[in-house]
Order: structure tokens, then C-alpha cells, then sequence
């Protein structure tokens, strides 16, 4: 409606001036006449000027006095013609509505009086002034300064306030009366029919819609990056989809004893159902359980009792040694080829939670078997990974592990950090690890382990591991996050 009114004006006039009167004298809302001129401005049908000014509004009580008028024409009008009404009279007829200004004015304006209580009029005809100038200004009309001010001078009717519309809407160069429905769509109709149709103007400034797109966890970005330095270097991924797993594959195959604190329930989540473990390699088992005993293979072993009950309790899994356990017990199977293996998955210990542990974590495993292999090779193999990494400068400490012999945490320069951080573990797997399994005598084992959520945290500056892992990660930093955008 506000659309046609406009159009249809500027048709037979020159402009019109000013909007906020437009409306005022069409009857329209200024707000859906400023929506209106916004829009044929954009298809420039119209050109128009913004301008802000401040303007006078009604506050409550003056829209009160702009229907019923003003007070004191109310107490006016409530006095008979002739003869006289008692004050008490009077207040009771105009109720509460009327306040005491309502007198005060009356009589200021000598409309009537009072004598012995009893009110009579003075005059017969009254003009309310102030429900004039009122009701002009609620239309949205012009009123003078003088009016302005008188208004001003009575108590809270009027009040300022800034006003926006528009001035000077003239027709624009794509003017027509009558504003023609353009296709914005390029459907197999308008195609048919493109010569009777108009096409809306391709708006190359304008916002694609966002792409919605499911995006990869920050770990999981990292992890196939790591994946693809271990893929580039000839290693083959490991089975690791089981997160149960025996206490004889993650432990006692390792030669880790049964007497460990790491076989602690306060260190290792035990299973309840199924407590056990169904199966294992009986003859395997046998020649792990004499290795733990009494020793052979050049050892002495531990000396201690070895229970089975101890074996085949579950746990989840303490670390993905447990895998390459499995995966060098098959291979020995099979006459001997050597063999790169890597994975990455998940690991659970019973720690207590803060802003750099978790129970369950991520390591990256790798292990290389071949005859001739020296703590020279695991050095450099750990070098080359690191140095793809762009981590180039390592240290090794030697360090204790029931599996390997000799052992070495890894300890990389932080560059930002200005500081030696440890990033992992490793070794060469010791003989009473592979010979029970069957491996030759002369092949050996160089593996190492590395924790997956510090070396993200510290290459993308996160510092609560809470806010990269767990059920507390923010939907918005997978989104916005810099290392789920790059490609993958
Ligand atoms: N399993 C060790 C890492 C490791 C793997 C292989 C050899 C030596 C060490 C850990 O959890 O920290």
C-alpha cells in the first residue's frame, strides 16, 4: 500500500519532502514507509535523502490530554452553566483524573470561580489550547516555537526525541509507477519465458549463503597429519579399533611385571563385564609365564609367581604398546619380514583430571623390526619424524621401562615456550619381550610413544587440555578454530 502510494505521488509531483509528514497525511505507518522507500531505493526506482532530526513526542499524560483534554477544560465543562456546584461536589464528579493544576489553571484563566465553597463559571465558552496543540502534535504536524514552549512550561506532556526518516524522495532512473515483479530466479519457466521477464541485477557485493560442512576436530587434524609423516616414511597403520583389552597383552607380554603399580586399579580402569579375557595363545601364555618366573633367554626373570588370573583380567587399554605386543606376536608367526608399523588411538588411565591430563588420551605408536637395528637407527628415525614436523631440535634422556633396554624419554625445544618439553618415550624392546613370542634371535625391535593432545596444545596454543578434549569442547572452536580450516 505504502509502495503504491508513493510511486503514484511521484507520478504527478516533483518530490515529496519529507516522510515522516507523508505518512502523517496518507494515513501510512512512517516505519513501513521507510522499509518501503529503503527497498525501491535499492532497485533505484527512487532516490532519497536520510536525515535525522530531533522531533517532540507526547509522554503518557500527554496522549491522556490529546483524547480527553486538558485538565482544566474537563473541570470546566464539569460546572453547571448557570447557578453553581460545592467544591465537594465538584471533586467528586471529575474523580482522581483531574489533578490539582486543573483548578490552579482554571482560574488562572478566569473561567470560573469560587465563593463560599460553592463553584460557578464565569464565562460560557472555552477553547482548549492545550489539546490542540496536543493532537497537532501527535499527527506528526509542525508546531511553533511559541507552542513549543507554552507546552513546555506545563508539567511533563511533551518530550524529544530523535526522529530518522527520509527527505527529498524523487523518482530514481528505474522510476515507474508501478513497480514491475522482477525474477530473481533462474527456474526452467523464467528460462522458457526470458523475453517477456525482467531479471534482477546481479549483486556481486552481496554474501554467499555459508556453506555448512561438517569439519574435523582439531585432534583429528593433527592425527592425520601425523598420519601422513608416518605413511611418507613407509610405515603401515596398526589395528587398533579394541579399547578393551587383556591385562597379558597390555602388560605381561611386555614383561612388565604382575607386582607393577601400574597394574593398580588406581592407575588402570579394570573392566566388570567381562572381567576376563576368553582367549589367548595357550603355548605363548606358557612361555610368558616362565619368562616372568624364572627367566631363560640370557634373564633371570623376576623371581616371582606368575598368576593367569592376573593375565586375563580386561582393562582399557593403558597404551598402545599393547597393539604392537599383539601385531610382533603375529608377525613372529610367520617366517620374519621386516616390518614399519605406526598407530594412533586412544588410551585410558585412571588420573586424576586437570588442565593437562585427561583419562583417556591419544598416543601415537611406532615400532620398526629389523635385524641390525641400534639406538644409532632410533635416533635418527625419531629425528627424521620430529624434523617433518618441524621440531628439529631433540634431546634424549635415558629412562626406565619394563619392556625396553635401553630406554630414552624425548625431550623437544619449545621454541615459544623457550623450553625442554618432554613429547615421548622409547626404546629397544628387550629379549624377554620378543624371543617368548618367537621372534629370530637377531632381529631387533626400536619403538617409541608419543602423547597426541601436547604436541597440539603446544602447536596451537591451547592451554587447558579441557577445551581440546572431552565433553567440555566448544562446537565454535571446531568451527572457528585455525587448524580444523586448513585443507585436509
Ligand atoms: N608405552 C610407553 C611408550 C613407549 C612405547 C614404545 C617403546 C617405549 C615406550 C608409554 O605409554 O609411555
Amino acid at each position: 500500500m505504502a509502495e503504491r502510494a508513493i510511486l503514484g505521488f511521484l507520478q504527478n509531483n516533483e518530490q515529496i519532502p519529507d516522510s515522516g509528514q507523508f505518512s502523517a497525511e496518507h494515513n501510512l505507518d512512517h516505519d513501513q514507509v521507510k522499509n518501503v522507500i529503503r527497498r525501491l531505493q535499492g532497485f533505484r526506482y527512487i532516490d532519497a535523502q536520510d536525515i535525522t532530526r530531533k522531533t517532540w513526542v507526547l509522554t503518557e499524560e500527554g496522549k491522556k490530554y490529546a483524547a480527553q483534554g486538558s485538565p482544566e477544560v474537563q473541570l470546566f465543562l464539569a460546572v453547571p452553566e448557570e447557578g453553581s456546584i460545592s467544591a465537594v461536589e465538584l471533586k467528586k464528579k471529575l474523580g482522581d483524573s483531574i489533578d490539582s493544576f486543573a483548578w490552579k489553571y482554571a482560574k488562572e484563566n478566569k473561567w470560573v470561580e469560587m465563593e463560599k465553597k460553592q463553584v460557578s463559571r464565569k464565562v460560557q465558552h472555552v477553547d482548549d489550547v492545550v489539546q490542540a496543540l496536543l493532537l497537532h502534535i501527535q499527527d506528526g504536524k509542525e508546531i511553533d516555537e511559541a507552542g513549543i514552549v507554552f507546552l513546555k512550561g506545563r508539567k511533563n506532556l511533551i518530550e524529544q526525541m530523535k526522529w530518522n526518516g527520509y527527505s527529498s524522495i524523487k523518482k530514481g532512473p528505474n522510476y515507474a509507477p508501478e513497480r514491475k515483479m522482477v525474477s530473481t530466479d533462474l527456474t526452467r519457466e523464467n528460462l522458457q519465458n526470458w523475453k517477456e521477464l525482467e531479471f534482477k541485477e546481479y549483486n556481486f557485493n552481496a554474501k554467499g549463503a555459508p556453506v555448512e560442512a561438517g569439519l574435523l576436530h582439531p585432534l583429528l587434524k593433527v592425527r592425520k597429519q601425523f598420519k601422513d609423516i608416518f605413511v611418507q616414511m613407509g610405515f603401515e597403520e596398526m589395528p587398533t579399533n579394541n579399547f578393551v583389552e587383556s591385562s597379558f597383552w597390555n602388560f605381561d607380554a611386555l614383561f612388565q611385571p604382575q607386582q607393577h603399580p601400574a597394574r593398580d586399579s588406581h592407575d588402570t580402569f579394570f573392566l566388570k563385564a567381562p572381567c576376563t579375557t576368553r582367549t589367548l595363545p595357550e603355548d605363548y601364555v606358557e612361555r610368558v609365564k616362565r619368562v616372568h618366573e624364572s627367566g631363560g633367554y640370557g634373564s633371570r626373570g623376576y623371581n616371582c609367581d606368575w598368576k593367569r588370573e592376573e593375565a586375563n583380567k580386561n582393562l582399557l587399554r593403558t597404551h598402545t604398546t599393547a597393539v604392537s605386543s599383539r601385531m610382533l606376536h603375529a608377525l613372529a608367526q610367520k617366517p620374519f619380514v621386516p616390518k614399519k608399523y605406526f598407530s594412533i588411538d586412544r588410551v585410558f588411565r585412571n588420573e586424576a583430571v586437570d588442565r593437562t591430563h585427561l583419562a583417556e588420551f591419544h598416543q601415537m605408536e611406532g615400532l620398526i623390526c629389523d635385524r641390525g637395528l641400534t639406538l644409532g637407527d632410533l635416533i635418527g628415525v625419531l629425528k627424521d619424524f620430529f624434523s617433518r614436523l618441524g621440531m628439529s631440535k631433540l634431546r634424549f634422556k635415558p629412562a626406565y621401562n619394563p619392556y625396553t633396554e635401553p630406554s630414552m624419554e624425548i625431550f623437544s625445544y619449545h621454541e615459544k615456550l623457550d623450553k625442554w618439553v618432554e613429547i615421548g618415550n622409547s626404546g629397544m624392546f628387550r629379549p624377554e619381550m620378543l624371543l617368548p613370542m618367537g621372534l629370530p634371535e637377531d632381529v631387533r625391535v626400536i619403538a617409541w610413544g608419543l602423547g597426541l593432545e601436547r604436541p597440539t596444545m603446544i602447536l596451537y596454543g591451547i592451554d587447558n587440555i579441557r577445551d581440546l578434549f572431552g565433553h567440555k569442547v566448544d562446537l565454535g572452536l571446531i568451527k572457528r578454530n585455525p587448524i580444523c580450516r586448513i585443507g585436509i
